[in-house]
Formats: C-alpha cells, structure tokens, sequence
C-alpha cells in the first residue's frame, strides 16, 4: 500500500516516532530499576528485622517461653509492609507467631536453612537461630506482602507516563517546528517543478535558502530551468524564422499562382484559368441540362487608341472596359482577359438561349456609351461572337474557335455589334433587334391595343372585370405575342412608356364603361418588375385616374410574387402606398413563384390569382388538385378573394365553383376582347345564356 503523506507529515511523524520510542524504551528501564530498588530496599529492611529477631530469640526459646517471645519480641517487628512472623524450632514446630496482614503461616511453611524467596505475592526470609556453642535452635520465618512495592510501582509509572505524553507532544510540537527547515525547501522544489510542468514556463526559479543537498539540488534544477529557457528560446526564434520563410514562400507561391491564372492589369482571369472555367460551366451546363454561353469580345480599333493616345491611356480603357463589363454581369458569370483587347465572357447555366441575346445586347449597347478616362473621353465599341453550348460544340476548342469565328463575323458586318455562330440563333436575334427597335415606334404608329378578358363573379354569375391584355400588330411581322414582346420592352427599359399606355388606355375604357352604366365593373393591369420599380408610379396612376375621372377601386393592379419578394420592405411601402390611393391589388400566376406565407400576411393585398398551369389539369392530376385547394383556403385564411385561371371547362368551372373559389377567367367565358365587343359581351353575358352556349 502506497502513503501519499507529504514530506513534511512524514518527517514529522519520523521524528516524533523516533523521540516516542527512545523515551518508551528509558521508561521501560526507569521502571524495572525502580521496581528492582524498591525489591531490594524492602528484602534488606525484612533481612535486617529478620537477624535482629534471631538473634534476640535464644534466651526464649532455651527458657521455653512463647507468650513472652510473641508479645516482647514478635511484637516489636516494625515494617512498612503487611507482614507475618513466626519462630519454628526444632525441625518445625511452631513456637510463636504473629500474623500482621501477611497470611497464615503453617507448619509446612517451615524451612531449616538461611533463605529468601520470592513469589508472586509474598518476600519469604528464612533465619536460623544458633545458641552460643553454634546449634542451631530454630528458624524465624518472616512471610512480606510485596502489594506495598506493586503499590508504589504503579504510582511511579503513571506519573511517568504523564512524562512520557508530555514529551511526545513536546517532541511533536518541536518536530513541526524543525521539520519546516528541512521540507521547505524540498516542497519549493516540488511546487516549481510541478508549475513548469504545467506552463511550460521556463522563466522560473526555485528560491535557494539553504547550503545543504536540498540547497544544491535547487541550484542544479534551476541551473536546467536556465538551459531548458535558452534552449527553447534558440527553438521559438529558429520555428519564427521557419514560420517567416514559410509564409514569404506561401506568399510566392500564391502569387505564382495568381500570376499563372490572373491577368495583372485587369485582376480578370487569364487565359488558363478561362479555359479552365469554360470546362467546368460546361460541366455545370450538362449536369443541369442548360445552356453554357460562350462571348468572344473584341475592342473595335483599340490599336488607333493605342498608337494615337499611347499605351497607358489603352491600358486605362482596357480596366475601365473588364470594369463595365463585368457591372454588367451575375456573379456566377465569369470574365476573363485573354490579351490585348480581347476578353471572353462565360454566362453559366442558362435556361433560356434568349437569355444569352438581352445579355449581348446590353453589353453592346453599353459601349456605345464613352469613357471617361482619366484625360481623355474616349469612344469603345465592342464586337462580340457568341457559341453556345451543346449547340455549337462539345468541348473547349470547338466552343472557343466557334466563338471566334462569330467574334469575326460580327466584325464583318460592320463592328459594334454581335454575331451567333449558329445563323437560328442570329434570326433570334435579329428579331428581337428589330422588335427592341420597332417597339419604340409601335405606339405612334398605333400598332399597339388592348384586349379585355372578362371576370365572371362565381356566386353572382356576373361579369365584374377584365383583365386588360396587351396587343401589338406588327405592319410587316404581324400579331406578336406579349409573351414576346414584353421582356424585350423589359431588357430595353421601354416597359415604363408602354405600360402607361396600357394604364392609361385601360383607365380610358373603364371610364367609358362607367359611362355606359357598368358603375361596378373594374379593370386589372399587369405590371411590369421595372415599372413596379419605378418610385414615382403611384403618382403617375394618380394623375391617369384624375384625367379621366375614375374612381381608383375600378382599377386593379395585377403584380407577380417574384416581383414581391425581389426587396420586400420596398415592395410593401409601394403597395401601401397605391392601397392608400384606393387601387385593387392582385397577385398573378399565384403558385408559380417562393412567397412565403409570413410575407404574404404583410402585403397589403385584395386577391389571389391561381396560376393557369395548376387550373389546366385541376380535375386531372391530383398534386394539381390539392394545389388549388391549398391555394384557395390560403387565400379565405388570409381573407383574400381568389380568382382561378385560364378555366377552359365546365369541369374545373364546377370544380372551382365547388370549392369557394370567388372569381374566374378564361376561354371558357372568353379570350380577350376589343374594348366595344367587351361592352357589348357583359349585355348579353347571362349565366344561363352561356351555360347554354358553352361546352356542357
Ligand atoms: N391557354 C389559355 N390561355 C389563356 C386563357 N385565358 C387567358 N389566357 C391567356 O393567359 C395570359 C394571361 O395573362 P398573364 O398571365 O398576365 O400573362 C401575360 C402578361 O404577363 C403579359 N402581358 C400581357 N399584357 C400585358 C401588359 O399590358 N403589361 C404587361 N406588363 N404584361 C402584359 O403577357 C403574358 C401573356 O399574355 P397573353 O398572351 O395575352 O396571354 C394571356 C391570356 O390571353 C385560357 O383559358 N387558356
């Protein structure tokens, strides 16, 4: 078993134990020579009475006279212990004897010769008589209680005992005391060693107050602490150096490798890591089933900037051309410098390859725009090929010779433009060119109309709106579909014109309406993301209302939800501005898009409309089903009226009847109709009439 005491306990209890034992061991022989002595004094003192009576008996017992002898002689015995005396003669005849507290003495008690025994309890003297001639007469017999010595024994040992205890505490008091300059040091030693083991603290020292070993070997220990500290601080300033150069050849290597994938005036990616992201967005493109686009640009006539203007003004029109360039791009795309004035655009992950066209024409168009260099204006138009992927090639080098070739077609035609490598998409594109510009006209030249589709009131059975639908018939291209014609409008920023001219027209009719007795028929107007943008558009409405005298809650705006949640706090301060004007506010295409339902308490609306692709197969498919349904006791829970759809059958008409749906649309009732055959259209609408007209 193993004893964790400390050091100073164990000298302590050494030291006490040590004194306990030597003083046990001087009382043990303090007490047997008291006892020997006290023996010794009482057999001298009994001997001495022992040989006064013997030899004061003879005339006693040679005159035969025992009483005499007991009284006059036995009588006289003066001992300090209980005792008992007889004179035999003969050979054991008992003459006289007196018993003083020493027991009954017998015959069989007789011995002849001269003796002294000890027993257990009694001092037994045995002194032969001898009359003159030398015959011996008789014996006096002499019996001692040894009970006084025992007495006095035992008094002895327990004072000494009192002694023995007040030394032990005396030697253990002064044991505490003394301990303190031997273990002090050595529990320095201890506690020093244990706080470096802990902190690794080097810097200490075991304070040195004695010369003895302890004293030594404190020095030795701090004489190592000194080596170890000097030790480690070699170590902590060659791993600092190795620490610095590691860094400076991270740097080095960081810089090596962004000088091997970056271009140094521009900070874009260089040609390396440009090949390098075309593989991966075509890997992206092919896992998402997407389009990767691939935009080969080109400054026209950089080298006259170069040569006229010198080197460093190029070199400010190629960082102010990657800086417009990429202001213009999303994130996920990447832009990259291949030299001179050559950068290639990669556009990840697109859906749609008309896409790729608003994106190409928003970069030409933009460099049509000059530059403010630091002292010169200076004009930059660009010419970009554009390869998409898997359409015009399956791997890097197709896709960049591909994309080459269009850069130098569009240089061909003219410069200050684009070209796809693939001639469909150029028609695209075109088209689009030419919608983008002959939009503008569209208006003056009265190619654009409304069409209204009627709302029918479920529980009514009455028409009470229509949504206004934008028409344009093109002179040449003839009917193009909003579909079409609307994002272009979009990407142009021709929308705001357009769309007020559809609120305005719009508002015209419903005034006209009004006019015509259908007090409580309103009218709903898409609204464009940008127009929805636009801060001054409620005011704009405002003064449309006002010039021809409508009454704002006959005029409903119709807003998507991504158009909602693209800035919410915008979108619910612009809403809260038209409800206070008194307009209707609808959400479209309802299902289509991410609003959350926390987000759609917070938006001050008046109706819900459920998306036709969920109407479409209501009564068929039942993910369908049970989406409408949601959608609808959604929009009850939130109090919100629902209109469905592009209800084109009795069946969804029934089954939207059936379910609390409030409000529907759709060829079922009817398409779009011009402004007089809408009016003419609520006349002659009667539930029954139609039902009788319709598919039933
Ligand atoms: N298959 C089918 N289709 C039906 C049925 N009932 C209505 N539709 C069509 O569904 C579209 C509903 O309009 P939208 O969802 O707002 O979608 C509109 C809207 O986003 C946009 N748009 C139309 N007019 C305007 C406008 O004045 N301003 C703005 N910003 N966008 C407009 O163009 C989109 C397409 O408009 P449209 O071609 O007129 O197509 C209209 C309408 O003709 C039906 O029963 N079956």
């Amino acid at each position: 078993m193993r004893w964790d005491a400390s050091i100073r306990t164990k000298l302590t209890l050494v030291i006490a134990g040590i004194s306990m034992f030597t003083v046990s061991i001087g009382f043990v022989v303090v007490s047997i020579n008291f006892y020997q002595n006290m023996q010794e004094s009482l057999q001298n003192d009994a001997l001495a009475q022992a040989n006064l009576l013997a030899e004061n008996s003879e005339p006693y017992l040679t005159y035969d006279r025992p009483e005499q002898a007991q009284t006059e002689l036995l009588g006289q015995i003066s001992l300090n212990a209980a005792h008992s005396i007889a004179i035999f003669q003969g050979i054991g005849e008992t003459f006289a004897k007196v018993e003083n507290g020493g027991g009954y003495i017998s015959a069989t008690d007789f011995r002849k010769e001269q003796q002294v025994l000890w027993d257990n309890r009694w001092l037994h003297i045995y002194q032969p008589i001898m009359d003159s001639l030398g015959d011996q007469l008789g014996t006096i017999y002499l019996k001692v209680s040894t009970d006084s010595v025992k007495e006095k024994l035992r008094s002895f040992i327990l004072s000494l005992l009192l002694l023995l205890l007040a030394m032990v505490l005396l030697s253990y008091l002064l044991a505490r005391i003394m301990q303190k300059y031997i273990s002090q040091p050595i529990l320095n030693l201890e506690s020093i060693s244990h706080q470096v083991s802990a902190s690794q603290n080097y810097s200490l020292r075991v304070p040195v107050v004695t010369h003895d070993e302890i004293g030594k070997l404190s020095r030795t220990f701090n004489d190592m602490l000194e080596t170890i500290e000097r030790r480690q601080r070699e170590r902590d300033a060659a791993e600092e150096a190795l620490q610095l150069n590691k860094r400076r050849l991270e740097r080095a290597v960081k810089d090596l490798q962004y000088l091997a994938n970056y271009d140094s005036l521009t900070q874009l990616p260089n040609r390396a890591l440009c090949m390098d992201r075309i593989r991966y967005a075509l890997k992206r493109a092919s896992r998402t089933r997407t389009y990767a686009a691939i935009l080969f640009l080109d400054l026209d006539h950089f080298k006259d900037v170069n040569d006229s203007l010198g080197h460093a003004v190029g070199d400010e029109l190629l960082k102010a051309s990657s800086k417009r360039l990429q202001e213009l791009l999303r994130d996920e795309d990447t832009l990259a410098r291949l030299g001179g004035d050559e950068f290639v655009i990669i556009l990840n992950e697109v859906e749609d390859t008309e896409d790729i066209i608003t994106v190409v024409e928003k970069i030409v168009d933009n460099f049509n725009q000059h530059f403010n260099l630091s002292s010169y204006v200076v004009n930059s138009t660009v010419s970009v090929g554009v390869c998409v992927y898997p359409n015009d090639g399956s791997d890097v080098d197709e896709l960049m010779k591909a994309a080459d070739a269009a850069m130098y077609k569009a240089k061909e035609v003219g410069r200050n433009t684009y070209a796809f490598y693939e001639s469909e998409m150029n028609e695209l594109a075109l088209r689009r060119h030419r919608i983008a510009n002959d939009l503008r006209a569209a208006i003056d030249k009265g190619e654009l109309s409304l069409v209204y589709q009627p709302q029918v009131d479920l529980k009514l059975g009455k028409v009470i709106g229509a949504e206004a639908l934008l028409r344009w018939t093109h002179s040449e291209l003839g009917f193009i579909s909003p579909a079409e014609f609307v994002p272009i409008a979009e990407s142009t920023g021709l929308i705001k014109t357009i769309g007020m001219w559809v609120i305005d027209t719009a508002c015209a009719d419903a005034a006209f309406w009004q006019k015509q007795g259908h007090t409580n028929i309103k009218v709903s107007v898409n609204l464009s993301a940008l127009q929805f943008r636009q801060s001054d558009l409620p005011e704009s409405i405002n003064k449309l209302l006002k010039k021809h005298q409508l009454t704002p809650n006959a005029l409903e705006l119709e807003i998507t939800e991504s158009m909602l949640m693209r800035d919410v706090e915008q979108a619910i301060k612009t809403l809260q501005r038209m409800k206070r004007m008194g307009l209707q506010i609808a959400i479209d295409d309802f299902g289509t898009g991410y609003s959350s339902l926390s987000y759609l308490r917070r938006f001050p609306l008046d109706s819900l409309k459920i998306d036709r692709t969920f109407i479409d197969e209501v009564c068929v498919d039942p993910d369908d089903t049970a989406i409408t349904l949601a959608i609808i006791s959604m929009a009850k829970s939130l109090r919100l009226k629902v209109v469905a759809e592009g209800v084109e059958t009795t069946q969804q008409w029934d089954f939207l009847c059936q379910h609390g749906c409030d409000e529907v649309q759709g060829y079922l009732v009817s398409k779009g109709l011009p402004g007089e055959q809408f009016l003419a259209f609520i006349a002659a609408f009667s539930p029954s009439k139609w039902v009788a007209n319709s598919d039933r």
